[in-house]
C-alpha cells in the first residue's frame, strides 16, 4: 500500500472512532500515541485529512468517507499536493482555482455543494452575518494572531524580521501569522506576547478600566481576557473565577509566566444559589462575563463541533448564560461596567441575551455588538458593554 493509501485509511479509521465528545486535537493525540510508527509528516497529513473532512460541516455527512475526505482536501487546500494527485489527479490540477469555481466541481451522494447544507443554522444567525460567506469561511483555517504585551511590539517585529515568516502587523498590538507558526522558535521570550485571536483582542476596547479599580472576570478559563485587562491597567485588583478547578490551575501558571500579579483566584459555580458567599466584596467596578457558549464563532478552528451540532443545543447555552448573567450582574456597583461576551454567531446567545439583560431594568446598554472575524480569517464574537443603573 502506498503512503497516500495509508493516510486515507488512517483518516477513515479515526473518523469511524471519533464521536465528537472530546476536542478533535486531543483525540488525534491519543490516536497517534497508540500508533507510534507514524512519523511527524504522517501525523500532519492524517490530521489535515480529518480536519478537511470536518470543514465540510453537515454537507452530505452520510457520503462515503473516502470520497468526502478527497472533497474536503480539494475545497479546503489551495496548493497542488501529492495526496490528491494520487487519489484524484483531475481535481488536483484545479485545486488553485478560486473557491467559487471549485465548488461546482464536487458532488457527494450526487448532490452539489450548498452553504445551507454545510451550515443548516442560517436562520439562527446574528444580524449582520452573511450566511453564505459565513458557511464558506468554514472551508478555510483561520490565521494565528498574537497580541504584543505592553512595550514589546518592537522586539517582536525585530525577531520576525530575522525569521522568514510572513506576517502582518494590525494596529498597535496585533500580529497576524500563518497558522502553525512555531512561535517559540522565533521569539526568545514567551512573555513578550499572548496568543489571542484578533476578535478576542478587540473585546478589550470595551473594558476601559481605571486605576486601582476592582474587577471580576467571572468565567475566566485560563485568563485570556484577564491578561488583556491587566495589560491595559496593571493596578486593577482582579478576582478571577471559573467553575473548573483545572482551568484555574492553568490560569495560575499562565499568569505567572506572563508576570501578572495583584489578583485572587477562586473556583465558583455561578449557577448555584449561594455562589457569592466566598466573594471578597459584593460590589465590583467592572465584571467581565465571557459566557460559556456554543463557541460557533470559533468553529473555523474546531470544525468538528459544527459537524456534531444540533440547533437544540442553543437553548442549553442560553439557559446557562441567562442564569449566570442574572446572578452576577447584581455584583456590579451602580455606575460600574458589565461586559457580556460570547464567541457565538447565534442571535439567541447574542442580541436576544442583550435584550433580556436590558429588560431587567438594572443595566443600560452602552456600546459594542458583533465582532465580525470570519471575513478576515479570525473568530466571530459578540461583546457589549453595559452600565449598571
Ligand atoms: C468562553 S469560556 C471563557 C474564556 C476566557 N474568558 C478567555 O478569555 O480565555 C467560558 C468559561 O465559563 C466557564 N463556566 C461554564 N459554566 C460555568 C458556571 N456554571 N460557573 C462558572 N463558570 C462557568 C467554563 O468553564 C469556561 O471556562
Amino acid at each position: 500500500m502506498t503512503r497516500w493509501e495509508n493516510y486515507l485509511k488512517s483518516a477513515v479509521q479515526i473518523l469511524q472512532q471519533y464521536g465528537g465528545d472530546v476536542p478533535l486535537h486531543h483525540f488525534l493525540k491519543g490516536f497517534f500515541k497508540q500508533n507510534p510508527k507514524m512519523g511527524s509528516r504522517d501525523r500532519r497529513w492524517v490530521s489535515q485529512l480529518v480536519y478537511d473532512y470536518f470543514r465540510l460541516g453537515q454537507w452530505e455527512q452520510s457520503a462515503n468517507m473516502e470520497e468526502r475526505i478527497k472533497a474536503g482536501v480539494f475545497l479546503c487546500e489551495d496548493e497542488q499536493n501529492d495526496f490528491l494527485n494520487f487519489h484524484s489527479p483531475g481535481l488536483n490540477e484545479q485545486i488553485s482555482l478560486p473557491l467559487e469555481d471549485k465548488l461546482p466541481l464536487v458532488k457527494l451522494n450526487g448532490n452539489g455543494f450548498s452553504a445551507d447544507a454545510l451550515f443548516p443554522f442560517t436562520a439562527e444567525l446574528s444580524a449582520g452575518i452573511k450566511g453564505e460567506e459565513w458557511a464558506q469561511s468554514m472551508l478555510k483555517q483561520p490565521n494565528l494572531y498574537i497580541r504584543a504585551r505592553p512595550g514589546k511590539m518592537d522586539q517582536l517585529l525585530k525577531h520576525l524580521g530575522l525569521s522568514d515568516t510572513a506576517f502582518v502587523q494590525i494596529g498597535e498590538q496585533t500580529i497576524q501569522l500563518p497558522n502553525g507558526t512555531n512561535l517559540e522558535k522565533i521569539f526568545p521570550q514567551k512573555n513578550w506576547y499572548e496568543v489571542q485571536d484578533l476578535s478576542s483582542q478587540q473585546t478589550g476596547s470595551l473594558f476601559k478600566p481605571k486605576r486601582a479599580e476592582n474587577w471580576w472576570d467571572c468565567c475566566a478559563a485560563s485568563g485570556g481576557k484577564s491578561i488583556l485587562l491587566k495589560d491595559q491597567m496593571p493596578s486593577v485588583n482582579l478576582l478571577v473565577s471559573d467553575v473548573r478547578a483545572s482551568i484555574i490551575q492553568n490560569l495560575k501558571s499562565r499568569f505567572s509566566e506572563a508576570s501578572v500579579g495583584n489578583y485572587s483566584a477562586q473556583v465558583i459555580d455561578l449557577t448555584v444559589d449561594n455562589f457569592a458567599h466566598s466573594l471578597p466584596r459584593k460590589q465590583f467596578d467592572g465584571i467581565i462575563l465571557d459566557a460559556p457558549c456554543s463557541g460557533s464563532g470559533t468553529w473555523g478552528r474546531t470544525p468538528e463541533n459544527l459537524a456534531f451540532f444540533t440547533a437544540a443545543k442553543i437553548k442549553e447555552y442560553t439557559d446557562l448564560q441567562e442564569k449566570i448573567a442574572m446572578n452576577v450582574l447584581n455584583y456590579v456597583r451602580p455606575g460600574g461596567a458589565f461586559i457580556y461576551i460570547t464567541c457565538s454567531v447565534f442571535k439567541a446567545e447574542n442580541e436576544d441575551m442583550v435584550e433580556k439583560l436590558v429588560a431587567t431594568g438594572k443595566l443600560k446598554q452602552e456600546e459594542g455588538g458583533l465582532i465580525e472575524g470570519y471575513e478576515k480569517g479570525a473568530d466571530t464574537m459578540y461583546a457589549v458593554r453595559f452600565t449598571k443603573i
